[in-house]
């Protein structure tokens, strides 16, 4: 009897300390579960709510520019709506003790912009703002970005939105990308020409949205392609691009040392924090004195971003002004947004071309392969995997490229006799038949034998010089290196 109850007792205190053990590993697993949850990254927070009190508060020894502007885009907007199509941030003020946005609009009011500022003055956030609210109160089929950076890792994600027509990234990306953008300033000018458009602003075909080009740093495109060939560009294209949608917005730690033939053409001075006087005219087109007697304060006499006062900026447009602060976007704001925008569809990689000049290293050793192999063999060439997956814009800009362009372009010249001439049948056609139907891409090689232009073959083979069909001429005209245009970039 007596040892059944120690066995009992035994057995009662087994299962209490088994149930103690038990309870312990469930707290130990809890823990480690709350601890797991903490460090998974939680999604973005939404915007905040757009009913925000904004303090009238300006920033001290910075004229009227806000001391504290909202930190989300979702304030912006709620002004934005008011404003015409077109319309963009420039940055916060106080007025008559109330807050205001100062805006522009990209139409009939601002041509192209410039950002000056020392490092840290607040150019790249500036540009977010604009392109940000750009690209969230308009389609992609109304405004597309350019996007040059080449200083680091901010406009990465940007790489992949319907919005964006290109993005380069890398100091070497930067001459090749400057070379597209001339070309599609071309390429603008034949469609308006063609539809008898004097400019773009009178254009009805839809098929040519804004087209805003953001620099970020100006001392890379020179370092890119040499200081003359960098004002001859921006001389052409600053003069030209307005009449064919395009704008251009361009920022540098300080324009002192740029020609100033392109600068004549800047519509607005958005001017950051210079550490010397000799700075505020270049930047601003006025001294500090001219800009005092406006009641301005000029880059040299702003706060210094070093003391926390990132951001601020005059802004000086037909000999007048206002000093402004701009909402500093977070990196997790700036994500947030940015996944609210579009995406570009798969298909579209092929149509907006995105390669490096390396890239294109690699496209064209693939023409000539395909060209020997079609020439050699007198066989059917596989067409290759890399040039089915990409577009290819012909214009490159460093001679070495050039040169392999030209061999490439012969040898893979599709037209080109070897010892007879090759008939159509022999040809790679460079895209998969669900990109562009395989019937068509031969019809359009077939063509380009006896047009001059791509836009004459386009009108010979679809009665259209743009839209879909105009993209698939292109497209394969590019990849094959048919009735080229020729870049200005690097020559
Ligand atoms: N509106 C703002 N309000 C407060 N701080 C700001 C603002 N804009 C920028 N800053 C501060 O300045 C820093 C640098 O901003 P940003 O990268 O835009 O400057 P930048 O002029 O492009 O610099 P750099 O020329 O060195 O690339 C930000 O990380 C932020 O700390």
């Amino acid at each position: 009897m007596i040892q059944t109850i120690v066995l009992m007792i035994a057995l009662l205190f087994g299962a209490a300390a088994y149930v103690f053990r038990l309870k312990m590993q469930i707290n130990q697993l809890q823990a480690q579960l709350i601890t797991a949850r903490a460090s998974i990254p939680t999604a973005p927070p939404p915007p905040i709510n757009k009913n925000i009190q904004l303090e009238p508060i300006a920033l001290e020894g910075a004229g009227q520019a806000l001391k504290a502007p909202p930190t989300t885009i979702q304030a912006t907007l709620d002004n934005l709506k008011q404003e015409p199509p077109y319309s963009i941030p420039l940055g916060w003020y106080k007025a008559h003790n109330k807050v205001f946005l100062q805006t522009g609009r990209l139409v009939g009011d601002i041509n192209h912009i410039l950002i000056s500022g020392q490092s840290d003055a607040g150019k790249d956030n500036a540009a977010l703002n604009i392109l940000l609210s750009l690209a969230l109160t308009h389609t992609p089929q109304q405004v597309n970005f350019a996007i040059i950076d080449g200083k680091g890792l901010d406009w990465m994600g940007w790489q992949e939105k319907a919005h964006a027509w290109h993005v380069a990234t890398d100091p070497e990306q930067i001459g090749d990308a400057m070379a597209r953008l001339t070309a599609e300033r071309q390429r603008r000018r034949a469609i308006l020409a063609e539809a008898k458009a004097t400019k773009w602003d009178h254009y009805q075909g839809g098929d040519l949205p804004m087209l805003v080009v953001f620099i970020s740093e100006l001392l890379l495109l020179e370092n890119a392609v040499g200081s003359k060939n960098l004002t001859s560009w921006l001389n052409a294209e600053l003069t030209a691009a307005r009449a064919f949608g395009i704008r251009y917005i361009i920022a540098t730690q300080n324009a002192s040392n740029f020609s100033t033939q392109w600068r004549s053409q800047i519509s607005l001075c958005m001017a950051g924090f210079q550490p010397l006087d000799s700075s505020d005219a270049p930047n601003t087109t006025m001294t500090a004195k001219e800009l005092a007697e406006r009641k301005l304060v000029a880059p040299s006499k702003l706060p210094s971003p070093s003391n926390g006062a990132g951001g601020v900026f005059v802004l000086v447009q037909s000999g007048d002004g206002i000093n402004v602060r701009t909402s500093l976007i977070s990196d997790q704001h700036r994500d947030y947004c940015l996944n609210q925008l579009p995406n570009l569809p798969k298909n579209d990689l092929h149509i907006k071309p995105k390669m490096s000049i390396d890239n294109d290293h690699e496209v064209l050793a693939n023409l000539l392969n395909i060209g020997l192999e079609a020439v050699n063999a007198g066989a059917t060439p596989t067409p290759s995997a890399t040039l089915s997956a990409t577009g290819r814009y012909t214009a490159s800009q460093s001679q070495e490229s050039a040169a392999l362009q030209k061999t490439a372009t012969r040898s893979a010249d599709p037209f080109l006799p070897s010892n007879h001439d090759r008939p159509s049948a022999t040809i790679a056609l460079p895209f998969e038949d669900e990109i562009i139907p395989f019937t068509e891409q031969r019809r359009i090689i077939e063509a380009a034998r006896s047009v001059s232009s791509r836009r004459q073959l386009c009108t010979e083979l679809y009665n259209t010089t743009g839209g879909v069909k105009f993209t698939w001429v292109k497209n394969v005209c590019d990849a094959l290196g048919l009735l080229q245009t020729t870049a200005t970039v690097g020559k």
